[in-house]
């Protein structure tokens, strides 16, 4: 069964019912506002060694899609930056809206975009399983990426055109090759915050690095994530996999640090 979803019964409203974090002291997503981030001249660049990256597969979990990596050794790690240990890379994951409208987690400023990529990486320095990084507070790292509407862009398509193949929750393909390098904007500057993951279990585990550039998508290429669904194939009701996105949580005195 559904614990939980994006839908009005079981929506980011409820959660705290069955997920007590999700009125905690550290919650993601959150606004940015530029003008109150502390510039911490401290905060080097962050670097991403996706070169050797191993994606297995792809799989539509009920709740985005999913592109899983194998992350059994050193090979595509996130680095330096506000991070104290080097991060695996083990999945990344978009969120999005409905036609035209928001779609994004993190806001700047109260804007929205149309969607934000999510590559989950975790602390296997400190941590010996992935799930056991998923609990700590210093266990994971996801960088987010803002996905803004405009052109084509030029390698999305290598996702888009392997949606159809998962179609439904709980079918997963062959996706291997991949490098999500393709996927980042010319400037890795970034701001960088203590958080939780975005989704049940909400576990406050999470080092947030935001870039500031967004990437540019079509219109085109966001609908063919919305020919997703939430359910699976046996089931009778069909729901429109979109709006997958958890609304800003208060920042409790949070500081939000930039790079530059
Ligand atoms: C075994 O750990 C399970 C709990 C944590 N994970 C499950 C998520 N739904 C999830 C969401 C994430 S998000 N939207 O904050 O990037 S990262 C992440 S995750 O680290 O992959
Ligand atoms: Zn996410």
């Amino acid at each position: 069964g559904n614990l939980w979803g994006y839908g009005k019964e079981d929506g980011p409203s409820v959660w705290h019912k069955h997920y007590p974090s999700a009125k905690g002291n550290q919650q993601s997503p959150i606004d940015i506002v530029p003008h109150q981030v502390s510039h911490d001249p401290s905060l080097g660049p962050i670097v991403l060694n996706y070169d050797h990256c191993t994606s297995i597969s792809i799989s539509n979990n009920g709740h985005s899609v999913v592109v899983e990596f194998d992350d059994s050794d050193d090979r595509s790690v996130i680095l330096g930056g506000p991070l104290v240990n080097p991060c695996r890379l083990k999945q990344f994951h978009f969120h999005w809206g409905g036609k035209g409208c928001c779609g994004s987690e993190h806001s700047v400023a109260g804007k929205n975009y149309a969607s934000e990529l999510h590559l989950v990486h975790w602390n296997a320095v400190k941590y010996r399983t992935y799930g056991e990084a998923a609990t700590a507070p210093d266990g994971l790292a996801v960088l987010g990426i803002f996905l803004q509407t405009g052109d084509d862009h030029r390698w999305l398509h290598m996702i888009t055109d392997a949606l159809f193949m998962v179609k439904f929750k709980g079918s997963v393909t062959d996706f291997r090759g991949f490098n999500p390098k393709c996927l980042l904007p010319s400037s890795l500057h970034y701001w960088t915050y203590p958080g939780s993951v975005t989704t049940p279990p909400l576990h406050e585990s999470v080092t947030w690095i935001i870039l500031k550039e967004p990437i540019t998508v079509s219109e085109r290429q966001m609908s063919k994530f919305r020919m997703l669904l939430f359910t699976a194939e046996e089931e009778d009701q069909r729901m429109r996999m979109e709006n997958n996105f958890r609304p800003p949580q208060p920042l409790k005195g949070r500081k939000v640090r930039s790079s530059v």
